[in-house]
């Protein structure tokens, strides 16, 4: 591999690297996905469905289908994950401190949750059809300390967060928190809880946070490949019950990911052009 490095203006945490198209992962694009089999097809683009056979036929499952894209909506949202020399796909800044934050016009979403989440796998896996665009990740807690910011053309810019749990809650208290109450082009916070631990009393706290700030956030369920189908189920089922139970400003339905084998990222691809108003959506998708 060809590494341009260094590159001006690339801070720690993010190279610039020509790479060769190949180490594109299979399943970076829906082109390649939709070649497999249909069930695994089913499953990788709307994963709630591997769920369904294991649930109780009381449950409503439209609670877990508000968001329900057509497979041509998922491909129009892809489109805007690929960088080219008209839409640009790159890391911007790293910023410790509020007042780092650069002012940006497009709409910003960010991802928040828990040291070791997994929230900059998770973007590393929405960036996947760009890999030169790297987002470092590691195995120990409390490895991203800054904010990241990533520009996704003139569309809207992604940021990735310190975790909360691990030399926290100071960071996050700092930092975090006041960019969550006053980022005025912040049109969506993401979540995250494991999917394979399930709720914490940390993540309770952070979801008050986010009940307090009343701004629309979103749940998303995290390493849904780690834990076997019923301690997933009851994991995603409690995670549902607090929402229904204790929120307002969250959004209904979690979302479920593994960014180790794609599922669920090609929903949230599209979920993201959704909400900072980059595509529109057939009528079918929202319910
Ligand atoms: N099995 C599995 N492991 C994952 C997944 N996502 C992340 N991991 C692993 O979880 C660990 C932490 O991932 P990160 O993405 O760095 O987590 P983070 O939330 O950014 O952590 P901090 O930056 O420390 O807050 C790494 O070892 C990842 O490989 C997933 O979907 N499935
Ligand atoms: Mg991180």
């Amino acid at each position: 591999m060809i590494c341009l490095l260094p590159s001006r203006g690339l801070l720690p945490g993010t190279q610039l690297c020509s790479v060769p198209r190949q180490r594109l992962h299979k399943l970076a694009s829906l082109q390649n996905v939709r070649m497999l089999r249909p069930k695994k097809v089913q499953s990788l683009l709307y994963p709630f469905s591997q769920m369904e056979p294991y649930l109780d036929r009381s449950v409503d499952r439209s609670q877990f289908q508000h968001f329900h894209p057509s497979v041509e909506d998922m491909m129009k949202a892809e489109t805007l994950f690929l960088s080219s020399p008209s839409h640009k796909i790159d890391y911007r800044i790293s910023a410790e401190r509020l007042d780092h934050v650069p002012v940006l016009k497009p709409p910003e979403v960010c991802f928040i949750g828990r040291s070791n989440v997994g929230k900059s796998s998770l973007i590393r896996a929405l960036f996947s059809l760009t890999p030169e665009v790297e987002v470092r990740v590691s195995k120990t807690p409390g490895h991203t300390k800054k904010m990241n910011f990533f520009q996704v053309g003139r569309a809207f810019t992604i940021v990735d967060m310190p975790g909360y749990g691990h030399r926290s809650p100071k960071d996050f208290v700092d930092m975090v928190e006041p960019y969550l109450f006053t980022r005025e082009n912040l049109v969506r916070t993401f979540l995250l809880v494991d999917g394979s631990v399930g709720l914490q009393q940390a993540d309770l706290i952070a979801m008050e946070m986010c009940e307090e700030i009343r701004r629309p956030y979103v749940m998303v369920l995290t390493k849904i490949d780690k834990p076997g189908n019923g301690t997933l189920l009851r994991n995603l089922m409690s995670l549902q019950d607090t929402v229904r139970r204790n929120t307002t400003s969250c959004f209904p339905q979690p979302l479920l990911i593994s960014s180790l084998n794609f599922c669920g990222i090609y929903l949230l691809r599209c979920f993201i052009a959704h909400v900072t108003g980059s595509i529109s959506l057939t009528d079918t998708s929202l319910s």
